[in-house]
């Protein structure tokens, strides 16, 4: 991917990081998920008085898109921090992998975790789920 389009993605993803509903946590986290046509749907994660029903910055980004029928994903740009300071890696919980084998090819999306537009780290989503389950399985 192009170096501009990552800093985009990484600029779109820190800007969630206002939206994020955390009162039990104070762990901001925002995403910034890429289309293969060069759409950006963003995320941020939302808390619940109950827990269990806390959705990810990462889901909530997903969930947007394939509600509206979009499901060519090509890369997910993931910042996170208590109380939205940025100062290391936010990597993407199990639940959140998951989703993406889901709907990602594990060999070619990209996952970038990002501080800043100098620093960040790019992984494919086979790299972060390895000997991962997926639809393909079932076949
Ligand atoms: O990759 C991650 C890791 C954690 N969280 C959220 C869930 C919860 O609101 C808070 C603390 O776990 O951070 C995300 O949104 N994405
Ligand atoms: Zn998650």
């Amino acid at each position: 991917m192009e170096q501009v389009m990552v800093e985009k993605l990484i600029d779109t993803a820190i800007e969630q990081l206002k939206f994020s509903y955390t009162p039990y946590s104070n762990f901001k986290v925002g995403a910034a998920l890429l289309t293969k046509s060069g759409k950006i749907y963003t995320g941020c994660n939302i808390e619940n008085a109950s827990y269990t029903p806390t959705n990810c910055a990462e889901r909530t980004a997903f969930f947007k898109a394939v509600s509206e029928g979009v499901r060519d994903f090509q890369a997910i740009c993931i910042v996170g921090g208590k109380d939205g300071k940025l100062t290391e890696y936010t990597a993407p919980c199990g639940v959140c992998r998951q989703v993406m084998m889901e709907f990602c090819n594990p060999k070619t999306f990209q996952i970038i975790l990002a501080v800043d537009k100098e620093r960040y780290e790019i992984y494919t989503l086979e790299e972060l789920m390895p000997l991962g389950f997926g639809p393909l399985n079932l076949v």
